[in-house]
């Protein structure tokens, strides 16, 4: 049975205050959305007259195609926003693909001017009624009859179906809107180059030069745009992910945000949390066990010390912004094979981090492991133990530095009776820990070497009763034993090249 869609959101609110300005640019055209079966198959009736057999076999054969990958699509998810723009009061029906049953989805109407999200798949189609108004009785179609339409979702994203006037239906995607305005830009650069074409003033290759030059500023403009809108948009998310920390943190009834996929990985439930080429944030359960943590633990004890951060000039600060205890734990490879845990723990880690990027870490010349432990002192306690939003790496979005961290895995060995999750506010990811899962996060894209711009930035929200003791592995790229990872400064410079600069 096909997976039925489900509502998401109702909004009688004006429907300009839920639509971003893209769409709200996409509603002032009016181009209705053909099905992908009927244009292909007026494509084919148009062209058969003029084709020879073989190329209407073909033609045939890639029209099949198409139309069994939709047919094949239809479990791809694709959440679409209904708008009444019809002045008439509507309900939306799901047509079952199977049996042709209509489902109500609208609950029971969708009002005049009020809007509403569902989450479907590609190739459901949905009916539009309109409603008799409620004190004459009747629709206001011909001789008084409800008027109806459909609709498909196709698989293009940020779909808006507008009901329009007439219950007329305007279907718009991201996908849609930049082909009709990649097609204007084209046809008014055309139209030009024509003009001068008819007025002889311009040799042919003047011309193809001002077409091409006139593309170019057309689509250097359209990009200008996009990125402006994409900072604007980035700037609002993260202000608004400042605010929301605090009370993400406080929230004890706040579960581990719902994981996008589940998968597996040497016999152990992965949930992914967050799947972007530069920023991956992964839960991983039973990563370690118990004998491990108390291996890292033991070790840990004598050396416990204050933490610090990077005070900017190599040296290292207590800070109010990293309030817990710390000890970096040496692994002794030697002792691998003789079942060292901590070797074994370690040996996992750069495996998962192998398992995910495509970088072949090795452990040589790679930072200690890290035990971390927050001590709680009560609700009351006004500077708990925590560690305050940051990224472990580079998260500006720019080139990734040789020699610096790329990936971090930290482990949960103990888990606080109140407070201590990790949070990573700017991509609305919260992980409550739970006893030997772990949390990894990688902030490169391994394809362009560029950095994550923030989504991996997270904190250790404040601990307030029980102990939270973690350990952490921070993972560099492109240390060895030549080159261990404190022979770079955060420039991704060598020490001793920059002694020689
Ligand atoms: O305590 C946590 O959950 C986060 C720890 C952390 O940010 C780190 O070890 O880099
Ligand atoms: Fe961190």
């Amino acid at each position: 049975m096909p997976p039925s869609p489900s509502i998401v959101q109702v909004s009688t609110s004006p429907p300009q205050t839920r639509i971003s300005p893209t769409t709200q640019l996409s509603t002032k055209r009016s181009h209705h959305h053909t099905p992908y079966h009927t244009s292909c198959l007026g494509t084919l009736k148009q062209r058969k007259n003029k084709m020879q057999p073989t190329a209407v076999f073909r033609l045939f054969l890639a029209t099949t195609t198409a139309l069994l990958g939709i047919a094949f699509s239809t479990s791809v998810e694709r959440s679409i926003q209904i708008m009444n723009e019809s002045g008439r009061r509507v309900e939306v029906h799901w047509i079952h693909p199977q049996t042709g049953e209509m489902l109500l989805q609208s609950t029971p109407d969708v009002l005049a001017g009020a809007s509403f999200a569902l989450n479907s798949y590609v190739g459901h189609t949905f009916e539009v009624r309109e409603l008799p108004g409620k004190k004459t009785g009747v629709c206001e179609g011909e001789s008084q009859q409800c008027r109806i339409e459909q609709f498909t979702v196709n698989s293009n994203s940020d779909q808006v179906i507008i009901i329009k006037e007439g219950i007329k239906i305007d279907h718009t995607d991201s996908k849609s809107i930049a082909a009709a305005s990649a097609s204007n830009l084209l046809q008014s650069c055309k139209d030009t180059a024509t003009q001068r074409l008819a007025s002889n003033v311009d040799n042919a290759e003047a011309i193809l030069d001002n077409l091409a030059d006139c593309v170019k500023s057309g689509i250097a403009k359209e990009i200008e745009k996009a990125n402006e809108e994409i900072t604007f948009q980035a700037g609002v998310r993260k202000n608004m992910a400042g605010l929301l920390e605090n009370y993400t943190c406080a929230d004890e009834g706040l579960n581990t945000t719902e994981p996008r996929e589940t998968t597996r990985w040497e016999n152990r439930r992965v949930d992914v949390m967050i799947d972007r080429p530069a920023s991956k944030i992964h839960v991983v359960h039973d990563f370690l066990t118990e004998d491990e943590c108390k291996a890292v633990e033991e070790a840990a004890a004598p050396i416990l010390h204050d933490a610090t951060v990077a005070d900017g000039s190599g040296g290292s600060v207590l800070s109010e912004s990293r309030k817990a205890k710390q000890a970096g734990i040496k692994v002794h490879w030697d002792k691998e094979a003789d079942g060292d845990l901590i070797a074994r723990l370690s040996r996992r880690v750069y495996n998962y981090v192998n398992h995910v990027l495509p970088f072949d870490i090795q452990h040589n010349g790679q930072e200690d492991l890290m035990s971390i432990q927050y001590f709680g002192r009560g609700p009351d306690d006004d500077k708990p133990d925590r560690y305050m939003p940051h990224c472990d790496g580079d998260c500006n979005g720019l080139d990734f530095k040789p020699g610096n961290r790329m990936a971090t895995m930290v482990m949960y060995c103990d888990i606080p009776t109140v407070g201590g999750a990790t949070n990573f506010r700017n991509s609305g990811v919260h992980v409550k820990p739970t006893k030997y899962a772990a949390t990894f996060f990688s902030y490169i894209d391994p394809v362009t070497m560029k950095m994550d711009d923030g989504f991996t930035e997270h904190s250790g929200c404040p601990v307030l009763v029980g102990e939270k003791k973690i350990v952490t592995q921070w993972v560099r790229l492109g240390v060895d034993d030549e080159n261990p990872w404190n022979s770079f400064n955060t420039l991704g410079i060598k020490y001793s090249d920059a002694a020689n600069q």
